[in-house]
């Protein structure tokens, strides 16, 4: 199809908007779908992904529309993940379109990854086409939105489109829209093929499929291809689209969004952000703006049955093969055994994979407390990149530590301004603008410590203003800090999986806070078991928990065997997730307490 005739858009929103709901609307609405073939959801693939109702992966579908100027147009939807974690894999699906429906929910307005998003939007210069989501619902305030959407954005939002998604409003006004204001692809056919990846994953039988954008030239069937981060070259087996079925095509050319199929066995050969090119017709640029994506947030997964340790590494392997920004290195603990440190985009990106690993490989893990990346410098002048703080050096033999800071931007109602402060004041937070937003909505901005944040920081927000505020964060630098190690003590062995780097000033507090909720949380032994925190040779605190005094089958004497059996199974139930540390049996939850400390603390 000629270019003047094609449109690539996303839809960017704030997460609840509506994006994933709209979207199946305009594909229900230009007919690419059967009923019997439609799933609730068609664009989150994964089942997790409706069951959270959050988009992962990035994913286009093309789509035809007869327009009311009797032309038929090739409209590109290139489905964007929404999460604060995934903001890069946003970028990347955003460089490929020239536009993108800016999604607001006409009743709780914008909110902090609406802005964030049009930043990135417009970074991209995209055509911003704005739609009011949600006006079948009685709290809808259409016009107020329109209007904070002109001050906050400073779009004109005069015209626009007023829609549900839910009932199916105004969805023909929005793909009119698109073809009136989003502009045609640029781009020249006869050009080096330059085509940008934006989404990747791993098929069994095809191997990587690789969706990009042709920015110039042309692909088909047969060409030699290579990607300037990639060494290899592979030929082309397949070109085409998703409709959203594949199909084959005889060639993408410039314009074009499409899938490119080649025989790739391994992930890391094709990264997103990446060009592709021709080896017989190479481009002599790469498209600007390919960033590796490291990761920000590690925590240590173990099996709770240690027999589990393969089937867990095979488990990472193939999550690996549809998630290049997931890393992941064996590491070894005294008292969790044997298991693997992992890196994730950000807290979200740990969620999902911890619970597809329960899920999908029905394996039973324990997981330690997310850390950050620090950079350690040692009296020999070394820098160390220390993720985990059992890698920590002595103290002594420590000259400075560094964080990772970050920019959070939090939007909330006026009311609750005073609790956020205080949230990020307590969470050693540098305050750096405050700025009202329309009449009664404020963007508070922070500096903060990422460690701090990946504590608790989101559920504190979250409980703190009622749900109200929304957050969204960038990497800002690293910054020398006080920080210390604490362990924790049981029966005088400090357990490994248990240690924290904290900041010297909530250390004490922290300790103390953690050995009362250890001593809540380990359950009664056959002995007493002394729980200790301390920081350095220090000790800081002391908790015990006493000896059990009483058999469980106790009670049961004359009762009948199967109210017995249910005691030990219900027994059995409970010591899956524990853990042996030494003499003490330790459950799951101990290892992620230190989450649950520290934010009433100071
Ligand atoms: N009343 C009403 N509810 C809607 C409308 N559109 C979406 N919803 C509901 O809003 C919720 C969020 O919708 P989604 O489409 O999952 O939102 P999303 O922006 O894709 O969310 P993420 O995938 O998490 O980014 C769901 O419960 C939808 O049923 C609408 O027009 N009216």
């Amino acid at each position: 199809m000629e270019r003047q005739k094609k449109r690539n858009f996303s839809i960017i929103a704030h997460i609840d908007h509506g994006k994933s709901t709209l979207a199946d609307c305009i594909i229900d609405f230009t007919g690419a779908i059967q009923e019997r073939e439609k799933k609730e959801q068609l664009l989150d693939r994964m089942e997790l992904e409706r069951e959270r109702g959050i988009t992962i992966k990035s994913q286009a579908i093309t789509l035809h529309y007869h327009a009311r100027d009797g032309q038929r147009y090739e409209i590109n939807l290139i489905d964007t993940p929404g999460h604060v974690d995934f903001s890069y894999e946003v970028s990347r699906s955003l460089a490929a379109c020239e536009g993108a429906l800016l999604v607001v929910d006409a009743s709780q307005g914008v909110e902090a990854q609406t802005l964030a998003n049009v930043y990135l939007a417009l970074e991209n210069d995209l055509e911003l086409v704005p739609v009011l989501n949600k006006i079948d619902l009685p709290s809808a305030e259409p016009d107020r939105i329109r209007q904070q959407i002109e001050e906050v954005i400073g779009l004109d939002a005069t015209d626009a489109v007023e829609a549900s998604a839910k009932e199916k409003i105004g969805i023909e006004d929005i793909l009119e829209a698109i073809v009136r204001e989003i502009p045609p692809p640029e781009g020249d056919a006869e050009a080096p093929l330059q085509a940008l990846i934006f989404d990747s994953w791993f098929d069994p039988y095809q191997g990587v499929i690789f969706m990009v954008r042709i920015i110039n030239g042309t692909i088909t069937k047969g060409n030699k291809i290579k990607s300037f981060q990639g060494r290899k070259e592979y030929e082309v087996t397949q070109v085409g689209y998703f409709d959203p079925f594949p199909h084959s095509a005889d060639q993408l050319d410039a314009g074009s969004v499409g899938f490119i199929i080649a025989g790739i066995k391994d992930i890391h050969e094709v990264k997103v952000g990446d060009t592709i090119t021709r080896s017989d017709y190479p481009a002599k640029e790469a498209l600007p703006g390919y960033k590796e994506v490291k990761p920000m947030v590690f925590s240590g997964l173990y099996p709770v049955d240690s027999a589990d340790y393969q089937d867990l590494r095979d488990a990472l392997d193939k999550l690996l093969l549809n998630d290049a920004s997931l890393t992941y290195e064996p590491e070894t603990s005294v008292a969790l055994g044997f298991g693997f440190r992992c890196g994730f985009l950000g807290l979200l990106h740990m969620e999902i994979i911890q619970e597809r690993l329960e899920r999908e490989y029905k394996l039973q893990l324990i997981t330690t407390a997310p850390t950050v990346t620090y950079q350690v410098y040692d009296t020999d002048g070394n820098c160390h990149s220390v993720d985990n703080p059992t890698q920590l050096p002595e103290p002594q033999h420590i000259e400075s530590i560094e964080e990772p800071i970050i920019l959070a931007n939090i939007m909330c109602p006026e009311d609750y301004v005073g609790q956020v402060i205080t949230l990020c004041q307590q969470k050693r937070g540098v305050q750096k603008a405050i700025q009202y937003i329309g009449s009664e909505r404020v963007m508070v901005s922070y500096e903060l410590p990422l460690n701090e944040v990946v504590m608790d920081f989101y559920d504190a927000l979250k409980s703190n203003t009622r749900g109200y505020a929304s957050l969204d964060y960038e990497f800002l630098e690293y910054r020398a800090s006080k920080l210390v190690k604490l362990d924790i003590l049981l029966n005088g062995e400090a357990v490994d999986a248990l240690s924290l780097i904290v900041h010297h000033e909530t250390a004490y507090h922290r300790g103390r806070e953690l050995a009362v909720k250890m001593r809540e949380i380990i359950p009664r032994q056959m002995f007493e078991v002394a729980i200790q925190a301390a920081i350095g040779n220090k000790i800081i605190a002391r908790e015990t928990v006493k000896a059990m005094r009483k058999n469980v089958l106790a009670k049961c004497y004359g009762g009948d065997i199967t109210r017995k059996k249910k005691l030990l199974e219900k027994q059995k139930e409970g010591k899956k997730r524990m853990k042996q540390v030494g003499s003490v049996e330790v459950p799951q939850e101990a290892f992620m307490a230190v989450l649950k400390v520290g934010t009433e603390s100071k």
